[in-house]
């Protein structure tokens, strides 16, 4: 088993404007008959630079969330505001251009981006750098690997210049090993290039890893229900923490099942 330890990240300046700033947030699907209420009175900042993952019961709005904050959705009511241009939004699957090589779909985000041609290049290559790839950039999607893809995928973001950062378990789909070595990677980024990023996923393990604050969400429909600082966490606390969240978060998928 790998040991879980913390790992220390850019302090979070409080006085700064936050990266992500969410109040009173509400959102209703479905016909006004029928309306299903995915997240009501959901308030939530990121700090900038700040890692903050989030969990919660499945159905309990965790991706809803993440799409009101890149825009894709519209809330139905409260506050979102995003600083620092349209964060990037990473998923589970890469969303890859299958015709085009590792290299291709950077230059491409690169292009859309705006960044000029003559730079192009070369930016393409530290990202490739960033995520380890340098050696597979000539290989089309399906050649790679699913690490590999989500290391392409990361670096896709990256190349969008955004300093906000949603990701939507994007690293569920992968072994217990590539995942570690993603996480490393992830967190290397994140302390280099300090952005904000908000990561949901349904590994409190994972969770706790790598937030900074683990954000639990109700049951539908969402809204903060508790919060956990790790920062100052000792690393021998780690393990009652996990096993801390995960009892809520089991209490709260319960009390939803026999609710
Ligand atoms: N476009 C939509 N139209 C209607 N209902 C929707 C839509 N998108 C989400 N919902 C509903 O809103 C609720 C929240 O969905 P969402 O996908 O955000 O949950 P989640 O917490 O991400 O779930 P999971 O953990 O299973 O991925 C669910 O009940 C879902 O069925």
């Amino acid at each position: 088993m790998t040991v879980v330890t913390k790992q220390p990240g850019p302090r979070v300046d409080e006085r700064r404007t936050p990266a992500v700033r969410v109040h009173g947030l509400r959102k209703a699907f479905g016909s006004a008959r029928e309306p299903v209420l995915a997240l009501d009175g959901l308030d939530l900042d990121v700090a900038a630079g700040e890692f903050v993952t989030v969990l919660g019961a499945s159905g309990c709005g965790k991706s809803t969330l993440l799409r009101l904050l890149a825009g894709l959705e519209q809330p139905t009511g409260g506050e979102v505001d995003v600083q620092g241009g349209q964060p990037a939004l990473m998923f589970q699957e890469s969303a890859l251009m299958p015709w085009l090589t590792a290299e291709g779909n950077l230059q491409l985000a690169l292009r859309l981006a705006g960044v000029p041609r003559q730079e192009r290049a070369g930016r393409c290559n530290e990202l490739l750098n960033t995520v380890r790839l340098g050696n597979v950039a000539g290989r089309r999607v399906h050649e790679l690997s699913g690490g590999q893809r989500q290391r392409v995928a990361l670096a896709r973001s990256l190349a969008q210049g955004s300093r906000v950062l949603l990701m939507d378990e994007p690293f569920a789909a992968l072994d217990a090993i590539t995942r570690d070595l993603l996480h490393q990677e992830l967190l290397n980024v994140w302390r280099a290039d300090e952005l904000s990023i908000v990561f949901v996923t349904h590994n409190v393990r994972e969770a706790v890893l790598l937030g900074q604050r683990i954000v639990l969400l109700s049951s539908r429909p969402g809204r903060v229900l508790r919060t956990w600082d790790t920062r100052d966490l000792p690393p021998d606390d780690v393990p009652a923490l996990t096993d801390e969240i995960t009892h809520a978060l089991r209490e709260e998928i319960g009390r939803h099942a026999h609710a």
